[in-house]
């Protein structure tokens, strides 16, 4: 195995992955570096779900190494998988996900009070994060009472709250309008850099994709090559090969 660089803190090395005998990822390696934002970008069914699902360790792939860290993440049981996602990484997708019956403090606090966090300590630091998405006044209504950008709102709260270090965030605005989209990702964006954390970002919206610091960029479905500067608009080129 080649050793993963110092400072990336997700690597993935020629992943091959497919569904059901259908390829959905041929030989993509990337790193990711501390506090960075990666956009991965391309169409749809282009393989972003499956990398992410790759990156993360919730699914293994058919071939190829990933390390979080310096350590390898395909390599390890399924048990020690599942507590480093749980104690390290954090999801968004398109939909909310939110519990119906819990407040929008309660939501955006469970993974914190599943952890064993005291109530009260919980909750503060939801509401802090709540505060800094701008929906701090509604923490005691519940999710129904909500629009969809405000769910999906509380849903960033409640991966960020728990402080990850790697925030894995599949099209977390695909289902929200074009301004509701630009406004909950320069929020949630401008929240996350300030706590130094990392994002790979799947998106097949070239505006979302332009908000990050760099962009890996998926085509056809498998492939994958590196943008150039052109393309990017002086932004720094992306260390993505196939
Ligand atoms: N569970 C599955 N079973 C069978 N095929 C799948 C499965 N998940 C994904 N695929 C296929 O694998 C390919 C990559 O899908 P994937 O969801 O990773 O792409 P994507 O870029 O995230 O697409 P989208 O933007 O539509 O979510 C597609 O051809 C898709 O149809």
């Amino acid at each position: 195995m080649v050793a993963p660089p110092d400072n990336d803190v997700i690597w993935a090395r020629s992943l091959h992955h497919s569904h059901n005998g259908s390829p959905a990822l041929a030989g993509v390696s990337l790193g990711v570096r501390e506090g960075e934002v990666l956009a991965v970008h391309g169409p749809r069914g282009s393989g972003k779900t499956t990398l992410l699902r790759c990156l993360s360790g919730q699914t293994v792939a058919d071939e190829g190494e990933v390390s979080f860290n310096g350590s390898a993440l395909h390599t390890l049981p399924p048990y020690r998988r599942e507590r480093l996602r749980r104690e390290r990484f954090a999801w968004i997708g398109p939909e909310s996900s939110l519990v119906p019956e819990l407040t929008v403090w309660e939501n955006a606090a469970l993974p914190l009070l599943l952890r064993g966090t005291p109530r009260r300590q919980a909750k503060a630091q939801a509401q802090e994060w709540l505060d800094h998405l701008d929906i701090g006044p509604l923490a005691r209504q519940r999710p129904h009472a909500l629009s969809q950008a405000q769910r999906q709102r509380v849903a960033t709260a409640r991966a960020i709250a728990a402080a990850p270090t790697v925030l894995f965030a599949d099209e977390p605005t695909a289902s929200l309008h074009r301004l509701d989209r630009a406004q909950l990702l320069r929020t949630m964006l401008a929240a996350i850099r300030s706590h130094r954390i990392t994002v790979v970002l799947a998106t097949h919206d070239p505006e979302v994709a332009a908000l990050a610091d760099r962009t890996a960029f998926l085509v056809d479905g498998r492939r994958v090559s590196s943008l150039s500067a052109a393309e990017t608009e002086g932004r720094a080129e992306c260390s993505l090969s196939v």
